[in-house]
């Protein structure tokens, strides 16, 4: 009987029955929209692998990771840049590749960031995790900078020590120890990426970078920028990269540049490895003819090392291929062959042991 009860209720009661309902759906909803709400939090956490495999749970994160796959591919630099810079493919199904953005060099660390949010609709311009091991750690402070606060900033803006005209080989800037600021006209690769540029598939070179818009000579392109190695752990990289290059498709990203000192009896050696963590300049094509890049090391006052830029070594039309010369030297036995298309084309990649 007591069991009856409340269906014979029920039945009388149609009105109560349908609240019920209602609140059911309203928990329902309310614990929908909170599950929608970390799937939105949680999943641009994620590698394309672990993305694709979630995807596949049901049709809402189905739909989520589409959108995520789609911001991905809209901006290779996460918005860390002044401009987006967007992955083109007419080639295969690969909408974007995957790395982590840094804007700036960086010191690697073991606390190196394992993961970076990339697709979130709510992307912010803070480089949320750059900061701690960014620009500042690199900074030596101390005097040399000018003294030019005065002159910066008002009028023009332009910087009375201004000499940077981007084809030497080194020059320097402004930079910690000066007097002027951010706006100074003397710190014209501090301010990232300024020029259009887009990231278009190749079936035989992978992705390149290419202008989106013309460039002409002489303008700041962008840094190389990646984790800065020890040269001991350049070397143990390099063969790591080598192996994985030998089991399928995997492109390194790691460079050596070595700077005579003045005394030409000593040698700076930078090594920067953007493969795992870098900027768009990891995307730079090699071409045996010099490409229509120069790589200038830029100084800037009070910082402890010298960053390699990028500038425009002729007029670069839209849609062109940005390329330069990794090097000269082919001496290593397991060689890539070269796509650069140039006339001078050596046929291989340049390789040396580091
Ligand atoms: C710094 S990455 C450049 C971006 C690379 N294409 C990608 O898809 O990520 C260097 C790698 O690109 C490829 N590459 C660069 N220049 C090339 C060229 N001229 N011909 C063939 N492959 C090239 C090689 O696999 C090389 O190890």
């Amino acid at each position: 009987m007591q069991l009856q009860q409340p269906s014979l209720e029920r039945s009388r009661e149609p009105n109560k029955r349908h609240h019920q309902e209602e609140n059911h759906k309203d928990g329902d909803n309310a614990s929908q929209s909170s599950f929608f709400d970390c799937a939105e939090l949680v999943l641009p956490w994620l590698t394309p692998l672990e993305l694709a495999n979630t995807s596949l749970t049901c049709k809402s994160l189905h739909r989520i990771s589409k959108s995520i796959t789609t911001l991905r591919s809209s901006d290779a630099s996460r918005t860390f840049e002044n401009l987006p810079i967007p992955f083109l493919n007419s080639i295969d199904t690969q909408p974007y590749a995957f790395f982590l953005y840094t804007p700036a060099q960086i010191p690697s660390s073991s606390a190196s960031p394992q993961r970076q949010s990339w697709g979130s609709s709510s992307s912010s311009h803070e480089p949320n995790w750059v900061a701690p091991f960014g620009a500042e750690m690199l900074r030596l402070v101390g005097g040399g900078g000018c003294g030019c606060r005065d002159y910066c900033g008002d009028g023009d803006g332009r910087c009375p020590c201004s000499r940077l005209h981007g084809l030497e080989d080194v020059v320097s800037e402004c930079g910690p120890s000066c007097g002027c600021g951010s706006e100074c006209g003397n710190r014209s690769t501090q301010r990232g990426v300024s020029v259009k540029m887009k990231i278009v598939r190749d079936e035989k070179k992978g992705w390149c970078l290419c202008a989106d818009e013309l460039i002409p000579r002489g303008r700041f392109v962008c840094e190389y920028a990646g984790e800065l190695l020890t040269t001991n752990e350049a070397r143990r990289r390099h063969q790591k990269y080598d192996e994985l290059a030998l089991g399928g498709r995997f492109s390194s990203a790691l460079l050596v540049v070595r700077e005579h000192l003045p005394s030409r009896k000593a040698c700076l050696r930078l090594n920067i490895d953007a493969t795992r963590i870098g900027n768009v300049a990891r995307f730079i094509n090699h071409s045996c003819d010099g490409g229509n890049l120069s790589t200038v090391l830029v100084r800037s006052s009070g910082a402890l090392l010298p960053h390699l830029c990028f500038f425009a070594s002729n007029d670069i039309k839209e849609g062109e291929e940005l390329t330069f010369s990794y090097g000269g030297v082919r001496l290593r036995s397991k060689r890539s062959r070269c796509f650069c298309g140039s006339s001078s084309c050596f046929g291989w990649l340049p390789s040396e042991q580091t």
